[in-house]
């Protein structure tokens, strides 16, 4: 089984307006609610490609309820805990001139929501995955993830999609999969990386301290994935127009996921990752199957 964990998940409302302006009304020209939060897209993501998962985190208030109903239209199993205080976020997205985002704080999570987390991390079997995905929300201990895998019965698979210290404190849980994009392995030891000999060298040292495979992306420039055998793959990304790169990370946490799952065998993973990332960042929201297919077919 796979679980994926959002502790601050969020209502996506994703706008377009022209030409955006401070200071000013401005009117939206199109506008979409999408059910976000880093897990969350993984979710939805490994859905469209026929995997199931359940989404675990924390929900709150009438917007975490439309999350929880929204979810579940979609055949994606949840586990939420509902917190007492405060409601689940609403994060803007705009796409105008430029691409913006208003990201919310979230609701408060108390020690004893965050220790129910704790018992359901608990009850994961050996051979099930788990997936960590984003940043801890400032109302939260900020060693959550660390107290999260510490409870964490051995054999479980462990997937972390997270900056900095965050993902630095964890390796030594020997995580399956760390998805940095190049800027976060730069900042990780203080470095702007140019190369892709630099991104490969900074990523087996990630290995070194712990990390199992570690696929390291790029934006539109793709991505280079170093493998626990140390293969290192490079590939390039589908072509497309950029609507809105959103969850592209996510969708490619997910394809590489779902690809491995399918083969056992890294460049294919590393492929339908790809393909899942490209495609989100060519539509409004996530991609779906035929979106993913479209892009997968113009691949090497
Ligand atoms: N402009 C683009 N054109 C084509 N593919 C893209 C583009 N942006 C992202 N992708 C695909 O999605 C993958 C992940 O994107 P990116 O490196 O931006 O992740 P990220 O920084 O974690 O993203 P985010 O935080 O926005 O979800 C890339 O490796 C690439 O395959
Ligand atoms: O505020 P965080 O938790 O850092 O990021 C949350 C978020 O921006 O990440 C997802 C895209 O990766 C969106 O669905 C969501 O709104």
């Amino acid at each position: 089984m796979i679980y994926t964990v959002t502790l601050n998940p969020a209502l996506d409302y994703v706008i377009q307006v022209d030409h955006f302006r401070s200071g000013v009304i401005n009117r939206t020209k199109t506008e979409h609610i999408f059910y976000g939060g880093k897990g969350i897209n993984v979710s939805c993501i490994l859905n469209e490609l026929g995997c199931s998962s359940t989404a675990l985190g924390f929900t709150a208030g009438f917007t975490g309820q439309e999350l929880h109903r929204g979810l579940t239209e979609l055949g994606i199993r949840t586990d939420f805990i509902t917190c007492q205080e405060g409601m689940t976020r609403i994060n803007v997205k705009m796409k105008s001139d430029e691409e913006t985002e208003i990201n919310g704080k979230g609701p408060q999570v108390t020690e004893t929501e965050f220790q129910s987390l704790i018992e359901k991390a608990k009850q994961l079997s050996e051979g099930d995955w788990l997936i960590l995905s984003g940043n801890i929300p400032s109302s939260m201990r900020s060693d959550a993830y660390h107290q999260i895998l510490e409870n964490t019965p051995a054999g479980v698979h462990i997937v972390v999609d997270a900056e900095k210290d965050l993902l630095l404190r964890v390796l030594n849980y020997h995580p399956f999969l760390i998805k940095p994009n190049a800027e976060e392995l730069g900042q990780m030891f203080d470095k702007q990386l140019s190369s892709d000999a630099e991104i490969v060298h900074y990523a087996k040292e990630l290995q070194h301290m712990g990390a199992r495979n570690v696929l390291v992306s790029m934006a539109g420039d793709g991505s280079i994935l170093v493998d626990e055998k140390q293969n290192v793959h490079k590939m390039g990304v589908g072509k497309g127009t950029v609507v809105n790169s959103v969850g592209a990370g996510d969708s490619m946490v997910a394809g590489f996921i779902a690809g491995y799952l399918k083969t056992h065998d890294y460049a294919y993973a590393q492929k339908m990752g790809t393909a899942c990332g490209s495609a989100t960042a060519f539509h409004s929201g996530l991609a779906t199957y035929d979106q993913i297919q479209e892009v997968w077919r113009m691949l090497p």
